[in-house]
């Protein structure tokens, strides 16, 4: 992939009518949780859809150098026989988690109350991204760690060889600083208990439960007050991972803004925690219909249908909803494009610390192609311009982040005129078969 290589140059021309299906690939933060859980487990947990972006293959290739034994069976199909919670073995050589916060954090929480010592690097967008917030926590716990200035990257811990658990209240609205509290703290005697004032994504809390841990949740006046068990024996389990809802934003955003489309997207999961992007488009005045509710392994899940919508306008996102839909916000400045109106979305200064800074990424990319964006520390505003009025023409660049990118390339498929991006190689991080798929639905996206 690019982000260790040479960088792929795209461009996406504006296109007719999207229509069809959209199987979008497994869930990326499940897939990640999958891989570490199972190695955590006693046995053999076996696990179809995995997603086998950039991002979840390194989490795998991380996980067999702590001692499990990973195994791909073909056709999204793995199994991993676990070492048991505090079996990790130290790695011989230095942990590259690629582009991957979600990987690094919670191998970090997971390693931490292991007698080991690691060391974790990155590609220059991960080397670049704020690791104190998983640091600080772990060392209450008495692992200890070292990294470059400011807590970056590469950093080396130093796992607790006698772990105390913790009660700790996340200061930022991060599940995966909330994960890798809760995965150090399986291997801490007693109760570790953290909380979060701001509901993030579920999915640890959930599979902890399913591979056998005592974890409960109290929503309080503080907020989700999650309290773990720490040592117990994990079971190995079957998974089965569920479509991306992330993933899934792309082909839906495309349909809407793309003239004549009318696209489904089946099986995605419609957690309340992941799906915020689905209600603000919704109440932008889009056509994009739930079809076949119904539950999976105890999740809502629906098949989406997404039709053009030419009437859609601008709106104030709630606050409250950014973590429901925290990576979703590149892809909908762009739909905010062609509504009518402005959009304001606040609250939103975790994306100043993703793969890039999304939101100056979007902001300088959107006004090349002729959007006017204003922005500030935690906030910024899109004046859309309705549809058929979206100049485009411009060449973005997509500072190793497969959103931003993918974004653009959605922009340029109902503007005026095509859209380019300097570098589409991160798009393989998450959603590999994007190109394929997006080109399956008739946009004309392609290498150049
Ligand atoms: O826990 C996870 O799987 C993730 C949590 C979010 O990050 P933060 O916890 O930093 O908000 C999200 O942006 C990321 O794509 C996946
Ligand atoms: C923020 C993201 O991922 P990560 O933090 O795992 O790099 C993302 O996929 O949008």
């Amino acid at each position: 992939m690019s982000s260790h290589g040479a960088p792929i140059p795209m461009i996406s021309k504006p296109c007719g009518p999207l229509t069809g299906t959209a199987e979008v690939p497994g869930d990326k933060s499940i897939s990640h949780r999958s891989l570490i859980l199972g190695a955590m487990s006693v046995g053999e947990t076996t696990i179809s859809g995995l997603l086998e972006g950039q991002d979840v293959l390194d989490t795998a290739k991380a996980m067999q150098a702590f001692g499990a034994d990973v195994t791909n069976h073909g056709g999204g199909n793995w199994s991993v026989h676990g070492v048991g919670v505090g079996g990790f073995a130290e790695p011989e050589n230095v942990i590259d988690c690629g582009n991957s916060g979600t990987g690094v954090r919670l191998i970090m929480g997971a390693m931490a109350t292991c007698p080991i010592t690691v060391t974790f690097t990155g590609d220059a967008s991960l080397n670049g991204r704020p690791m104190a917030r998983v640091t600080d926590p772990l060392a209450l716990f008495g692992c200890q760690s070292v990294g470059r200035e400011g807590g970056r990257l590469p950093m080396t811990l130093v796992g607790a060889a006698e772990p105390i658990p913790v009660r700790y209240t996340v200061p930022v609205p991060s599940a995966q600083v909330k994960s890798a509290v809760l995965l150090a703290g399986l291997n801490a005697p007693g109760e570790t208990v953290v909380i979060e004032q701001e509901a993030t994504r579920d999915h640890t809390e959930r599979m902890l439960a399913g591979f056998g841990a005592e974890i409960s949740t109290e929503v309080t006046d503080a907020g989700r007050v999650i309290t773990l068990k720490g040592q117990p024996e994990l079971q190995a389990q079957k998974i089965d991972v569920p479509r991306d809802p992330s993933s899934a934003a792309f082909p839906v955003c495309a349909a809407i803004i793309t003239p004549g489309s009318d696209v489904l997207v089946p099986g995605i999961g419609l957690n309340p925690t992941r799906a915020g992007l689905f209600t603000t488009l919704r109440d932008m005045g889009a056509d994009l219909t739930y079809e076949n509710e119904r539950l999976e392994g105890g999740e809502p899940v629906a098949d989406l249908r997404a039709r053009f919508s030419p009437d859609m306008k601008g709106i104030d996102v709630p606050p409250a909803r950014a973590a429901s839909m925290i990576d979703e916000y590149p892809i909908l400045s762009v739909v905010a494009s062609f509504a009518k109106g402005k959009t304001h979305m606040a609250g939103v200064k975790e994306l100043r610390v993703k793969e890039s800074d999304r939101i100056d990424a979007m902001a300088v990319g959107l006004r090349a192609n002729g959007i006017a964006v204003e922005d500030g520390p935690d906030w910024w505003t899109v004046t859309g311009l309705g549809h058929g009025n979206v100049p485009g023409g411009a060449t973005s660049a997509s500072h190793l982040d497969h959103r931003i990118a993918m974004s653009f390339l959605i922009l340029g498929m109902a503007a005026n005129a095509p859209v380019s991006v300097d570098d589409g190689g991160p798009i393989a991080t998450s959603f590999p078969i994007f190109e394929g798929l997006m080109g399956g639905l008739g946009a004309d996206v392609s290498r150049t």
